[in-house]
C-alpha cells in the first residue's frame, strides 16, 4: 500500500486515476456519502490535495489537514484556492499552465465564429427543415474586424495570434502593458469596448477582476458588439449581461464560463443571441492527458524533494 495519502477533491480521467492510485493512497472526497466524516477520519494523514480549477481548496478544508504540504490543481486558474492561506502556512500550490493554452484559444475562436456567424443557429435551421422555406438570416463577418482582448497572458496571446490570422485589428487591456507584444494597449476597459467589435475576456478570476465586464463596458461595446468569455463567470456582471442581451444593448455573446456552474442562470437557455459551452476550453483528450501528467509530475517532484515544474506558491 503506497504510504503517502492524498485527498482528491473531484474525479480525474481514468488514465490519471490509475496512475495516482498506484502511487498514493487516494481518498475520493467527491464519492464520500458524508464528506465531513471522511475528512475527520483521514484528515490528519493527508499530505496532498489533488483538485480541479472549479473545486479549488478552501482555507476551511486546508485547516482540517494538519500535515498538508501541497495542493496540485488540474487547471491553470487558481482563483478557487485560498492562496494567501497556503502561503501563510507554507503549503505549496501548483497548476497546469501552457499545456492547455492552444486549446483554450481554439475554443475562444470557435465561440467567436459560432456567435458571429451563428453556426449553432444555422445547424438548427438545417435540421428543422427551414432551409428552402425561409431565408437564413444574414450574419456578421469576423475577418478584418476589431478585436479587444481582456487579458494578454499565455492564452490572450494565443487568441491574438489566431485573430491576427483573420486579418483583425487587435488591442488589449491588462494590468500592465506587455513590452513583448506589438498590439495596441488600452488602459481603459470602457474605451477598449467602445473601439472593439468583439471583446474576448481571458483574465484570471478572483476579487481583482470581479465583474470588470459591467453594464458600462457592455454599453460601450454597443448594439453591434459581441462578448466572448472564456475566463471565469465572475469576471462578468451576469445580470448586466443578460439585460444587455435581452435589450440588444449588445448583439450577442459566446460563453464558456458562468457563475454557479453547472447550474447556470436559466435565462441564458432562453436567449437566442447567446452560444453556450459547458466550461470545456481545455476539454480535449490531448490537453487533459497533458494536464493530468503535469499534476502527477508536480506531486512526484514534491515528494522526491525536487523543484516543482509549475509552482504557483
Ligand atoms: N475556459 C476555460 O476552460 C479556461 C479558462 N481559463 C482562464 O484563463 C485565465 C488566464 O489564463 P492564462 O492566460 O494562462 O493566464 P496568465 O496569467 O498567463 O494571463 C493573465 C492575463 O490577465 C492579466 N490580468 C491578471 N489580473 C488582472 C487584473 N486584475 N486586471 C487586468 N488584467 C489582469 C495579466 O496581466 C495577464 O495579461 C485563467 O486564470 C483561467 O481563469 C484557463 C484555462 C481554461
Ligand atoms: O485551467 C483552467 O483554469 C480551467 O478553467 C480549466 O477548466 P476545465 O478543466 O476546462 O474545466
Amino acid at each position: 500500500m503506497p504510504d503517502v495519502e492524498i485527498l482528491m477533491a473531484g474525479a480525474y480521467p481514468e488514465w490519471d486515476m490509475v496512475d495516482l492510485e498506484a502511487t498514493y493512497r487516494v481518498h475520493r472526497l467527491w464519492e464520500a456519502a458524508d464528506r465531513q466524516a471522511l475528512i475527520s477520519k483521514v484528515g490528519s494523514n493527508i499530505r496532498a490535495i489533488a483538485t480541479r480549477g472549479e473545486l479549488g481548496a478552501s482555507a476551511d478544508l486546508m485547516k482540517q489537514l494538519p500535515k498538508l504540504e501541497i495542493v496540485s490543481c488540474y487547471g491553470v486558474g487558481t482563483d478557487a484556492i485560498d492562496l494567501s492561506y497556503a502561503r501563510a502556512k507554507g503549503i505549496r500550490v501548483t497548476n497546469t499552465p501552457d499545456v492547455l493554452t492552444e486549446d483554450v484559444a481554439d475554443i475562444a475562436i470557435g465561440l467567436l465564429l459560432s456567435t458571429a456567424r451563428q453556426i449553432p443557429q444555422a445547424d438548427v435551421f438545417v435540421r428543422t427543415g427551414q432551409w428552402g422555406n425561409v431565408p437564413m438570416p444574414l450574419v456578421t463577418r469576423v475577418s478584418g474586424k476589431k478585436v479587444g482582448i481582456v487579458g494578454m497572458g499565455r492564452i490572450g496571446k494565443a487568441i491574438a495570434k489566431r485573430t491576427a490570422a483573420f486579418g483583425c485589428d487587435i488591442s488589449y487591456f491588462a494590468r500592465n502593458r506587455d513590452q513583448d507584444v506589438a498590439y495596441g494597449y488600452e488602459a481603459n476597459l470602457v474605451a477598449l469596448a467602445n473601439w472593439a467589435d468583439f471583446l474576448i475576456v481571458i483574465v484570471p478570476g478572483g476579487a481583482a477582476t470581479m465583474k470588470i465586464i459591467n453594464a458600462e463596458v457592455l454599453e460601450a461595446l454597443g448594439p453591434e458588439g459581441m462578448l466572448i468569455n472564456v475566463s471565469r463567470g465572475t469576471t462578468v456582471d451576469e445580470e448586466a449581461l443578460i439585460a444587455a442581451l435581452q435589450n440588444r444593448t449588445i448583439q450577442a455573446a459566446g460563453l464558456d464560463v458562468f457563475l454557479n456552474e453547472p447550474k447556470i442562470d436559466a435565462r441564458f437557455l432562453t436567449l437566442p443571441n447567446v452560444v453556450l459551452q459547458p466550461h470545456h476550453g481545455s476539454g480535449t483528450i490531448e490537453t487533459r492527458k497533458a494536464m493530468g501528467k503535469l499534476v502527477r509530475d508536480n506531486l512526484a517532484a514534491h515528494f522526491a524533494d525536487r523543484a516543482l515544474p509549475t509552482p504557483v506558491v
